[in-house]
């Protein structure tokens, strides 16, 4: 590729090209392997293997020979959130925002090296877009299936604090649900709230409201029957992020998966206050949803301790829970104790002591 260049010695703009194609390949490289790693993903990983190979190839000798990094004042210059990250979310984001800076960089300095530079750039930082959306979406199916607890929180004082405890637990899976507060407030907690079970690696969704989940950048949205269609939420949503669905019966588990949700509750098993006047569906229900649910789905209505083992009876795998959690003396506890038991019955199913 070399000799295709004019030979410009221009040491400023060979120093600004060699540094942010080494800065590229560096961010892809950190992000491939997550996702050779951390998601198991080989087609993810080869993307990013193959961007970093057509970068190489820009990455010429004589560009690397213009690399001065004993007089570089930028070596030095490392801001206080590189050195900490809270997460691995976070940290995808910012290799990600490095990745698409630097490529920025290259699109507009590399028109100044060669015609197809610019070009060949522009359309790299489209793909790392797209390659952006892909990844966050594998990610946030990837904790759903891992997810066999979900906590649907209620309003009350010590929301963070039970929703931290039981984060700390293990619990990976939050839905914000709040049908009383005004909606300032609700935008409010929806936030921090966000911010909290991201910090814990956990997905944040929103019961309802689909300019809720938008506006505090949550991993979904819960809608129910009554609420807009899935292909509706989808279209605001954008194909990354989480959409469920509750579901009643054998027709709305059909519909809610011809439409297109990643995920459906089961319910009401047993019927419960916190959704005082709403028939139970009951354990039949249930029962049909583990031979014919192609989607992950959640047992939900008045699950507790005491009846737990016969919820599970039926062959169900995942949970959710308002009072259990939120009302528990100690929601550490309690959320360990839950996602405890349902991985013993996961494990006597693999290993055939129980009937799966
Ligand atoms: C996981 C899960 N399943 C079901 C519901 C109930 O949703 P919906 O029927 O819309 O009722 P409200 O929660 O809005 O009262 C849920 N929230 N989460
Ligand atoms: C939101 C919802 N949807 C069906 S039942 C239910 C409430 C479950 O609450 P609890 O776990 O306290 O019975
Ligand atoms: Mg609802």
């Amino acid at each position: 590729m070399d000799q295709q260049y004019t030979p410009l010695a221009q040491p400023i703009l060979y120093r600004i090209l060699d540094a942010n194609l080494d800065r590229t390949r560096e961010g892809l490289r950190i992000i491939e392997e997550w996702c050779r790693f951390g998601l198991n993903s080989g087609e993810l990983a080869e993307e990013c293997k193959h961007l970093r190979q057509e970068i190489a190839r820009w990455h010429t000798m004589s560009l690397r020979s213009y690399r001065n990094t004993t007089d570089d004042p930028g070596t030095e210059l490392t801001h206080p959130q590189e050195e900490q990250r809270s997460g691995i979310e976070q940290l995808l984001q910012a290799n990600f925002c490095r990745v698409q800076e630097a490529l920025r960089v290259l699109e507009e300095y590399g028109k100044l090296y060669h015609p197809e530079m610019g070009r060949t750039f522009k359309q790299m930082r489209y793909q790392v877009y797209t390659l952006e959306s892909r990844l966050l979406a594998h990610e946030r199916h990837k904790v759903l299936q891992n997810s066999y607890l979900y906590l649907v929180t209620s309003p009350g004082e010590k929301l963070f604090a039970i929703v931290e405890a039981a984060l700390q637990g293990g619990l990976t899976l939050v839905q914000y649900r709040d049908k009383t507060s005004n909606d300032e407030i609700r935008l409010k907690t929806a936030q921090k709230l966000c911010q909290l079970c991201h910090r814990y690696d956990a997905l944040f969704l929103v019961n309802d409201r689909v300019d809720l989940a938008v506006a505090v950048d949550a991993d979904g949205v819960h809608l129910g029957q009554d609420d807009i269609p899935i292909q509706l939420a989808r279209q605001v949503l954008g194909p990354q992020r989480l959409i469920g669905r509750s579901t009643h019966s054998p027709e709305d588990m059909k519909r809610a998966i011809q439409e297109g949700a990643d995920y459906i509750g089961v319910g009401p098993v047993y019927e419960t206050p916190t959704k005082a006047g709403k028939a139970a569906a009951g354990l039949e229900y249930v029962r049909h949803a583990v031979k014919n649910s192609t989607l992950p789905w959640f047992a939900i209505g008045g699950i507790d301790m005491n009846n737990f083992d016969d919820v599970m009876a039926t062959g169900c795998e995942r949970v959710a829970v308002v009072r259990s959690i939120m009302n528990a003396e100690q929601p550490t506890l309690v959320t360990q104790y839950f996602l405890s038991q349902l991985h013993r019955v996961r494990n006597l199913r693999t290993h055939k002591v129980l009937p799966s």
